[in-house]
């Protein structure tokens, strides 16, 4: 794919089904469950996110030295399940993933009985793996508001240990629906487990032979429902979604109700057409971190004004994301500010703001950055520069816009 990708601005209206391929989430764990319970479990529909390939490939690679990418799952799961190993191995990532903290989490599984070190930066990938002794402890204490991804790590292999494992979750507990998921799919795999205010239990015990399908992928059904937002006109039906799901990004039907666009579910599906918007919204994003810059991009065009909390692990992902969205909107003339510790405010394109297309948006090697700002071809010419980075957790984006009608050219 090119260096960039120019998307006309589309007026007609956006009318089709959209086959979404599904959640990276709810597939890399389904993964490491198959693995740790000897490959029993059969999957149906895994995402075709690389996050999703990468997970499966590394699950059965021999190799000495394992590299994740730019996959925050596949860096935590396997951490988790190389710690547990009987070999020597090592894991690294991409620059970035060699910036995004994992101490507690190698904390947490030495505490264990692991023997984890760092290669680089105290703290961070890359990290080198000796084999698992004995268990040490079956009681751990950790931050519940830095990443869930080392709770859902830890959750996954805690049946897998001799003493089972309890682990308490000190602080507000961000990004609660995926330790949800975690637990569910657990579930599904017969492991019971507690989870009582701020601790969770799981007692030793085996993973069982089931079946499962994994749902279509609700953050990126999130750039559909901005694109009809911003649309003239639109009725878009997402499939392989559900009301009741195990996504916490199913929040964003909610949250869109606030910025033009109905959602009316049938079996299998959700068809998407516009409504009124309100003027200002309230939204916490604690439980659904990665919706927040679809909403940003969303409430900016539209002229809704946010007031927002939870958003503090933004600046640990695949970017600074609060910082590359700053940036990005002041292009459409909005603000994006923290205008005291944990609030921020989001003040939208003025009406009378005048546009010099092609606005050109970067996409800071963050696949939700490049999905977020597309939506604005639906106002003016875009360019998305990097437009590959869609590969992570959607590879079929731009071709899905394309089917929309949107006129999309190489740069
Ligand atoms: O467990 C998961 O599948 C994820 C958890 C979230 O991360 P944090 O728990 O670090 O917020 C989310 O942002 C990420 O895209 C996927
Ligand atoms: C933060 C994300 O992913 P990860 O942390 O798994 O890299 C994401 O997909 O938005």
């Amino acid at each position: 794919m090119s260096d960039a990708l120019f998307l006309a601005k589309h007026q007609a209206k956006l009318s089709l089904t959209v086959p979404l391929t599904s959640s990276k989430s709810e597939s890399n764990r389904a993964l490491l469950i198959q693995k740790l319970g000897g490959n029993q479990a059969s999957l149906d529909n895994l995402s075709t996110a690389r996050d999703t390939v990468t997970m499966k490939r590394l699950l059965s690679s021999d190799d000495e030295k394992l590299d994740v990418l730019d996959a925050g799952t596949v860096m935590r799961f396997m951490t988790a399940y190389l710690a547990m190993g009987s070999t020597q191995r090592q894991i690294t990532g991409t620059p970035r993933m060699c910036k995004r903290p994992i101490k507690i989490l190698a904390e947490a599984l030495n505490d264990l009985g692991a023997n984890i070190s760092y290669l680089g930066e105290e703290g961070y990938p890359p990290l080198q793996f000796e084999p698992f002794q004995s268990q040490k402890t079956n009681s751990l204490t950790i931050p519940g508001n830095i990443s869930s991804q080392y709770i859902s790590a830890l959750l996954m292999i805690a049946p897998t240990l001799p003493e089972g494992l309890t682990i308490h979750l000190e602080g507000e507990i961000y990004s609660r629906p995926y330790i949800e998921m975690t637990l569910n799919l657990m579930k599904h795999f017969g492991i019971d487990s507690q989870f009582e205010e701020q601790s969770i239990t799981v007692a030793s015990q085996n993973y069982q032979a089931n079946s499962y399908t994994i749902e279509s992928d609700w953050s990126g059904a999130s750039y559909w429902y901005s694109l009809v937002s911003m649309a003239s006109e639109a009725e878009v039906t997402l499939t392989g979604l559900r009301e009741k799901s195990n996504q916490g990004d199913s929040a964003i039907a909610q949250i869109m109700e606030g910025i033009g666009v109905k959602s009316v579910f049938t079996d299998n599906a959700v068809t998407l057409t516009k409504c009124d918007h309100k003027a200002h919204m309230v939204i916490d994003f604690k439980s659904c971190p990665d919706l927040a810059q679809t909403v940003f991009v969303c409430a900016a065009v539209k002229g809704v004004s946010l007031e927002m909390t939870g958003l503090e692990s933004l600046r640990i992902k695949e970017t600074d994301r609060t910082a590359a969205m700053a940036t990005e909107l002041a292009k459409l003339g909005a603000k994006l500010e923290e205008t005291k510790p944990g609030t921020w405010v989001l003040t939208p394109m003025p009406k009378d703001h005048v546009i010099t297309a092609p606005v050109t948006f970067d996409s800071y090697d963050d696949h939700r950055m490049a999905m977020a700002l597309a939506p604005v071809s639906m106002l003016c010419d875009v360019v998305i520069n990097e437009p590959e980075v869609v590969v992570k957790s959607y590879p079929e984006y731009w071709d899905h816009l394309k089917m929309a009608g949107i006129q999309i050219t190489e740069k």
